[in-house]
């Protein structure tokens, strides 16, 4: 057997304005981020959405100095985990797999092949499994795996989620208390998650909201029942309704109902990025001082947190000691999770039936094309524009 190797996975972030756009792009191209019935309007979509969208995203990461510190984070996340590794006796070389930009998984794959890597650990940089995260980026190593003999011949082992690791909830509990002893007592706790499309949990099967609630109730278990604590959950995009109810909503609501002091808890994110610095610190914080709110606190992500950093080590030790977890054991395990569902429209379809598809998916795009030039059409109407 070769060497051991951990394998980081994370969504990655534009490093400056002029990668928003691409970085946009390969977001949007991803079908487990819009799930649509046609295959072939996937990449017009992404390029239209993405056009249009990056002003915007280029103005909101401009407001925290230009770029995504996410690249940075994890890798820094990555050196300390692999101190701690070390000091266990565990020595292990770790990589970064972005789903979405630099480093990307694939390159990351193509470093884990050379080093000759024969054990390896492949944990996501996400609590709560999501189809649209740690599913996505499940997705695309299968693929690869699918089609090499030298991945296949290695032992490896993925971690499909670890909302309830003690450590991890443990970290997130000292966390919230040092930020509490800043507040009056009355101060409620919220914990604010990043939203999915509903139709991910009540039809494709997605156990995120389960996996938050859970994570929620075991933090507040371990805090003790005296604090007033909601979740809610932020970062929208797109028409469709997602999970309910929104940050900005609550936001509003407990402004109106008296409430006077906010801690906010970023659940779902263990490293700084646009959606704590620019949403929650600068959105939410502006809509909470409208709304009448006093004290508006924010818990800091976890990024290199000592406890969390032991918390990572202590999944990478337990997955190497247990078992293998393949990727068809957490497809078997997550049964009802619907991680293709392209496919689905694809399998059994006539020659006919595919020619109407493209057909379609035309009509889709010459009619997204005149939008975007004439400035007006559905999509300005529901918001997308
Ligand atoms: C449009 C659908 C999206 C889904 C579904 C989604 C799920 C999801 N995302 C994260 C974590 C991150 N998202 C990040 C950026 C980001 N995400 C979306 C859209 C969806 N996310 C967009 C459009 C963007 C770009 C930023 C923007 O324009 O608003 C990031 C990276 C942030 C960075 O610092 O660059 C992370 C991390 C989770 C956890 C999640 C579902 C559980
Ligand atoms: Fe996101």
């Amino acid at each position: 057997m070769g060497s051991t190797g951990v394998l980081l996975l994370n969504l990655g972030g534009p490093d400056g304005p002029e990668d928003v756009r691409p970085f946009l792009y390969n977001l949007f191209s991803d079908p487990e981020i819009i799930r649509l019935p046609f295959p072939w309007l996937q990449k017009p979509l992404a390029w239209f959405i993405s056009t249009s969208r990056a002003r915007k995203s280029q103005k909101n990461y401009e407001e925290i100095g230009g770029g995504s510190p996410l690249r940075r984070i994890t890798e820094e996340q990555a050196a300390a985990l692999k101190t701690c590794l070390q000091s266990r006796g565990v020595d292990a070389e770790l990589y970064v797999g972005m789903r979405y930009w630099h480093p990307f998984t694939e390159e990351a794959i193509a470093q884990i092949k050379a080093d000759g890597i024969g054990e390896l650990v492949v944990l996501p940089l996400y609590p709560q499994f999501s189809i649209s995260t740690s599913g996505s980026s499940f997705r695309l190593l299968e693929a690869l795996w699918e089609k090499d003999a030298q991945l296949q011949a290695i032992r490896y082992s993925l971690v499909p989620s670890w909302y309830d690791a003690p450590r991890y909830v443990e970290s997130m509990v000292e966390l919230i208390r040092q930020e509490l002893a800043h507040c009056p007592a009355e101060t409620t706790i919220f914990f604010s998650a990043h939203g999915v499309p509903r139709s991910y949990v009540t039809d494709a099967g997605d156990p995120y909201q389960d996996e938050i609630e859970a994570c929620v109730a075991l933090i507040m278990a371990a805090l003790g029942p005296d604090h007033p604590h909601v979740l809610a959950y932020q970062s929208r995009v797109g028409p469709v309704e997602w999970l309910q109810p929104y940050t900005e909503d609550v936001i509003i609501e407990l402004g109106a109902a008296g409430a006077k002091h906010l801690v906010v808890v970023p659940i779902s994110f263990i490293s700084e990025h646009i959606e704590t610095l620019q949403e929650i610190d600068i959105e939410y914080r502006e809509l909470a001082e409208e709304s009448g709110i006093e004290t508006f606190r924010r818990v800091p992500a976890l990024n290199t947190y000592p406890g969390f950093i032991a918390a990572l080590a202590d999944l990478v030790t337990d997955a190497l000691a247990a078992p293998p977890c393949t990727f068809s054991e957490v497809n078997t395990s997550r049964k009802r999770v619907k991680l293709y569902p392209q496919e689905r429209w694809e399998w059994g379809m006539t020659t006919a039936a595919e020619r109407w598809n493209g057909r379609l998916a035309m009509l889709g795009f010459l009619a997204l094309l005149l939008e975007l030039i004439s400035g007006q059409g559905p999509l300005h109407m529901l918001g997308w524009l």
